[in-house]
């Protein structure tokens, strides 16, 4: 197995807004590699978060971290300049929410940040086949999109360990990463599936050490 080395991400929906950048940069400080950031447009998902001013604030509060932005909205493609300029790191969108899934991964790289693509629960893998060497992530739905706070559905594990293989045939450097419902006490079995990068958002921000919860986690993974 080729994983790359684990990759812990917060997804800032579950922060305190009211108090953003410190609450993200606490987590980055208790440990965090990646800030996780959520995007939701009420249309492609029932529920509506932040957008690139957003990030942008917290590139100028001073978070120098990658920051993995994870598109739920629907058309993608006039969104994503705009991630760019804010200073998104990579960007993920779902297949089913683009018209031409080869143009939007080649919009993300010509405008520098890293492409990812999304898989719900009820989503087919099959144009993974066609765009896996094009990718610089793959991101498996633990939960369906739009909200934090809900339980991981137990078949992303199998999910998982498809991709996995996939990745592992055609010796490529794409990072798997899973996202939904991830805590200390099931992150260990996800990354026997296969993951290297885990988003979590209720598990850290919830807890009340982020520190020793990443730590959990990290000891979990092995
Ligand atoms: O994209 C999403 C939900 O649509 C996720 O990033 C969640 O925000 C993760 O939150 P938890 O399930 O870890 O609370
Ligand atoms: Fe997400």
């Amino acid at each position: 197995m080729s994983k790359q080395s684990p990759i812990i991400a917060p997804s800032i929906l579950a922060a305190d807004f009211a108090r953003l950048g410190d609450d993200t940069a606490a987590a980055l400080a208790a440990g965090a590699d990646w800030v996780h950031f959520d995007v939701m447009d009420n249309h492609y998902v029932p529920n509506l978060t932040i957008g690139p001013m957003v990030l942008s604030a917290l590139r100028k509060y001073g978070i120098a971290a990658p920051i993995d932005v994870h598109l739920m909205v629907k058309p993608v493609d006039r969104i994503v300049p705009d991630f760019a300029k804010a200073g998104a790191s990579s960007i993920s969108f779902h297949p089913e929410a683009s018209e031409h899934v080869d143009r939007t991964i080649g919009l993300i790289r010509d405008s520098g940040c890293q492409a990812g693509l999304v898989f719900n629960p009820a989503t087919s893998l099959d144009c993974l086949d066609y765009v896996l060497d094009k990718l610089d992530l793959v991101l498996i739905m633990s939960v369906n999109p739009g909200f934090g706070g809900q339980k991981f559905i137990p078949m992303a594990l199998e999910k998982l360990r498809r991709v996995r293989r996939m990745i592992d045939e055609r010796g490529l450097a794409v990072r798997l990463e899973v996202d939904g419902g991830v805590t200390a006490e099931n992150i260990g079995a996800i990354a026997a599936a296969g993951a290297d990068t885990f988003v979590a958002g209720s598990a850290i921000f919830h807890a009340a050490d982020y520190r020793a919860e990443i730590a959990a986690m990290r000891t979990a993974i092995g």
